[in-house]
Order: C-alpha cells, then sequence, then structure tokens
C-alpha cells in the first residue's frame, strides 16, 4: 500500500477521520471528498452545496496554513498510529480548509466490534430493496416496543445503526447487540462511526441521510443517552503542580500522595520529577522546544492514568502557559478533572532557599536558560489554587492542597 501514498501527508482528527471513513464507504453518498469553505458555508445557510445537492451538514478538513499541498497536490490520510487510510487530492485551500476527492487506500484497522463496520453497499444488497427501518442510536434503547410496533405496522426489517464515535463507541454497539438480541427475528446491525454534530436538527437530518444510505426505508431515531459524570471520588484527577524551581512543588507534591496513600481511598500515581527526567524524559534539556515535549509527556501518562478513575500528582516547572493549557485539554479529554496548582513562592525566597546551588550557577552564567533568571516563567491565569510557601510548614502547605480535594468530593 505505501508505494500508493502521496508525497504530502496528514493525520486529520478524530472527527475528520470519522467523517473520512463515512465518506469511504459510502455512507455519504453522494458526497466522495471534504467540502470547500464555500460548500460549508452553503450548507450551513440553506442545506445544500454550491451545486445545488442538498446536504444537511459541513463535511470539512481543517489543514493548518503553513502545510505545503496547493490544488493538485495529492495529501496521504494517514490515522493516529501512522497507518495510511486515503488519498484527497487538492481541489481547494481557503479559510483553512482543505477540498477535494479521496480515494481510499486498503482497508482501515479497526478496534472493537471491527467486523460490525459492514459498508451500505453490503448491507443494501441483504436487504434487498425490503421496507427498513433503520434505528440510529448514540446510547441504549430504554423503549423497544415502539420499535417492534412501527416495523410491524410497515412490515418492515430492522436495521439497528449504533453511532460509535469516541470512548463511549463500544458500549452503544453492546446495546445495540443486546437490543438485537431482545428484538430477534433477522434484526441487523451494523456500526457507523459518526461524530455527534451540535445543532440537534442538523444531527438528525443527517442521521438520516446516512440510515437512507444503509438502505432504510424509515428512520427512528434513539433516545439520547443521559450521561451523568461519575461522582468525583470515582473520576480520574490530575492535580498538576507548577512553579519556579525550589518554590516547594515536589515537597508539597509528596507530601500530598504520602497523605492519599493513609488516607487509602484512591489509588496514587505520583510522576516524579526527577524520575520522568531521567526515564521518560531522557535526552531532553531545556529549551521551549524540550520543555514543552517534556510537559506533553508528563500529560499523557497522567491522562492515561485518570482515564479509568486514577489520581496523578505531577510536580514540573512547565513555565508556558499554553502548554500547561494542552495538558488540561488531553485530561479534560478522557473524562478526568484536571487541577492546576501554583505554587506561587517569590523567585526571592526560591533563591534564598536555592537547594541545589542552581540559582547560584545561573546567575553567573553557568546554567543557560534558567527558569525565572534567564528564562521565562508565565504565571498561570488559570489557576485552581494557589500556594505560596514562604514562612509556611510544609503541613501546612499540604492541607491547603488537600483540603479543596476532600471538599470537592474527590477525596474521601
Ligand atoms: N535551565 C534550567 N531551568 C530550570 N530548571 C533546570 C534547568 N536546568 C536544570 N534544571 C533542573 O531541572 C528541574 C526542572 O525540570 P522540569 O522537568 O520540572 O522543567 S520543565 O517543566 O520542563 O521546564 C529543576 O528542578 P526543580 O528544582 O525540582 O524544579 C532544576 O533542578
Ligand atoms: N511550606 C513549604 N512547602 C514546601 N517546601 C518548603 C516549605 N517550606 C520550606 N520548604 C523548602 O523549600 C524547598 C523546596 O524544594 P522542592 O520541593 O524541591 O521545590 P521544587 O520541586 O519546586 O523545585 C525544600 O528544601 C523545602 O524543604
Amino acid at each position: 500500500m505505501e508505494q500508493m501514498t502521496a508525497p504530502f501527508e496528514w493525520t486529520p482528527d478524530a472527527r475528520e477521520l470519522a467523517d473520512l471513513e463515512l465518506l469511504l464507504s459510502g455512507a455519504y453518498r453522494p458526497l466522495t471528498g471534504f467540502m470547500s469553505a464555500d460548500d460549508a458555508h452553503a450548507v450551513e445557510e440553506h442545506g445544500s452545496m454550491g451545486d445545488g445537492t442538498p446536504w444537511p451538514a459541513p463535511v470539512t478538513l481543517a489543514l493548518p496554513g503553513d502545510h505545503p499541498a496547493a490544488p493538485g497536490d495529492r495529501i496521504t490520510l494517514r490515522d493516529p498510529e501512522g497507518a495510511p487510510l486515503a488519498v484527497l487530492t487538492v481541489t481547494e485551500r481557503a479559510h483553512g480548509l482543505v477540498a477535494g476527492p479521496v480515494e481510499a487506500l486498503g482497508t482501515p484497522e479497526h478496534g472493537p466490534f471491527a467486523r460490525l463496520r459492514r459498508s451500505p453497499a453490503e448491507i443494501r444488497g441483504e436487504l434487498a430493496g425490503r421496507e427498513t427501518l433503520a434505528v440510529t442510536m448514540r446510547g441504549p434503547l430504554d423503549d423497544l416496543n415502539e420499535i417492534t410496533a412501527t416495523a410491524e405496522e410497515l412490515e418492515a426489517t430492522i436495521l439497528l445503526l449504533p453511532l460509535a464515535f469516541g470512548e463511549g463507541g463500544p458500549a452503544v454497539v453492546r446495546a445495540a447487540l443486546k437490543a438485537r438480541d431482545k428484538l430477534g427475528g433477522d434484526t441487523r446491525v451494523a456500526v457507523v462511526p459518526l461524530a455527534p454534530r451540535d445543532d440537534h436538527a442538523v444531527d438528525l437530518e443527517l442521521r438520516e441521510r446516512v440510515a437512507e444510505a444503509y438502505g432504510a426505508t424509515e428512520h427512528l431515531a434513539g433516545p439520547e443517552p443521559v450521561t451523568l459524570p461519575g461522582p468525583p471520588h470515582r473520576r480520574g484527577l490530575v492535580v498538576f503542580f507548577t512553579g519556579l524551581s525550589g518554590s516547594g512543588k515536589s515537597t508539597v507534591a509528596r507530601g500530598l500522595r504520602d497523605a492519599l496513600l493513609e488516607r487509602g481511598s484512591r489509588t496514587v500515581t505520583y510522576l516524579d520529577g526527577d524520575v520522568v527526567r531521567h526515564l521518560l524524559s531522557a535526552g531532553l534539556g531545556f529549551s521551549r522546544e524540550d520543555r514543552d515535549l517534556n510537559i506533553r509527556r508528563i500529560g499523557f501518562v497522567a491522562a492515561e492514568a485518570a482515564r479509568h478513575g486514577g489520581l496523578a500528582i505531577c510536580a514540573p516547572i512547565a513555565p508556558f502557559a499554553s502548554t500547561r493549557e494542552e495538558v488540561r485539554a488531553m485530561v479534560e479529554a478522557v473524562g478526568a478533572d484536571f487541577l492546576l496548582v501554583h505554587v506561587a513562592t517569590p523567585l526571592a525566597e526560591c533563591e534564598r532557599r536555592d537547594r541545589k546551588g542552581l540559582y547560584a550557577k545561573a546567575r553567573a552564567g553557568s546554567i543557560p536558560e534558567f527558569t525565572g533568571i534567564s528564562s521565562p516563567y508565565e504565571e498561570p491565569e488559570d489557576a485552581d489554587l494557589t500556594v505560596d510557601t514562604t514562612g509556611v510548614s510544609v503541613e501546612r502547605a499540604v492541607e491547603t492542597v488537600l483540603d479543596p480535594l476532600i471538599q470537592g468530593g474527590w477525596v474521601r
């Protein structure tokens, strides 16, 4: 497959990859590629593209301005693991979007329930023109009677289309398989990777179009899932300390870890700064790029620990606001909470402590790019907690962080 790929490369985000799969499978027929900015605008304004083709929702692919591909070029679209999925031939680039038809490159790898990702043509072939009631679902179907009654009235075959997207995808497919067992007969299931649209009416219309592509003659939209976040003590949590060298991050973070282990109510992952720098980020220095990479790696590991309800503590300097924001987004994307603790001990006090003699060396110019001296520290404007450890006991500083965790219900 590799030899068919194009000279330019791009990895679309999760929503765009879901749209790509639907474009390639024919579920978005008559669309065969990503829309131009003009078409997307026309679709939003009056529900049809520039050439008059009716379509309910924009199907677009963003490409950063510094990407070199121009109209006429071909771009290999890859999944996040690097597998080539398709080639896009660029017809237009404007307003941060790239438009053009897509052609599949081999069969993509799918995770759970890969065998149920059946193409619209395959399902239509099986249905052979029979009346078909498609039910698109984003959560469990609590009333199967309505479906059975409608199917009987229409003398229709039932086709369940779990709209699997994101973390909750497999749960929706399991709900569909459970419903199929109860509905019996020749109820079919096909997994559709359709990402939800913000506008409910647009979302419903798009579901209907996709259901039609699978051969539906009638469409029912399953109920919206009720997603109540779990109680805080079961939710993942990342406590992220940031502050100058010597501000007390590690001391307070370790104190917090120990206090949590003593209470025993949560599993704790402590990402020790030295261990991170020696293993996970071995070889990285203190340039802006290296620090950003270090912080992203810490954020990635912390988010993985929090994904299934763990509590992770990390305490790097993390001097750049945008990188801290990225980590917050990574953690929130896995459904966990993120608490930024600014250890705001002033530079003068950190320098007075100078535990490792690094400030003296930095002042003497023998350590370049030292945070607070010759490299910036961007004070957080989004800290959830602020602790200045000047003239405060370690115990008191730890309580300042632990108490809000107890108050907020994260720790019992
Ligand atoms: N140039 C420079 N600037 C800042 N810090 C330096 C530098 N060189 C070495 N050190 C030592 O590395 C520790 C900070 O590493 P971090 O991984 O927390 O830094 S960063 O978040 O990637 O900016 C930091 O440890 P802490 O004192 O525990 O913060 C320093 O001891
Ligand atoms: N209330 C306090 N909280 C944390 N550290 C304190 C406090 N008071 C004094 N210190 C001292 O400040 C130093 C902080 O060092 P460290 O925790 O390694 O900072 P950082 O990890 O931010 O570089 C330690 O020597 C610690 O004993």
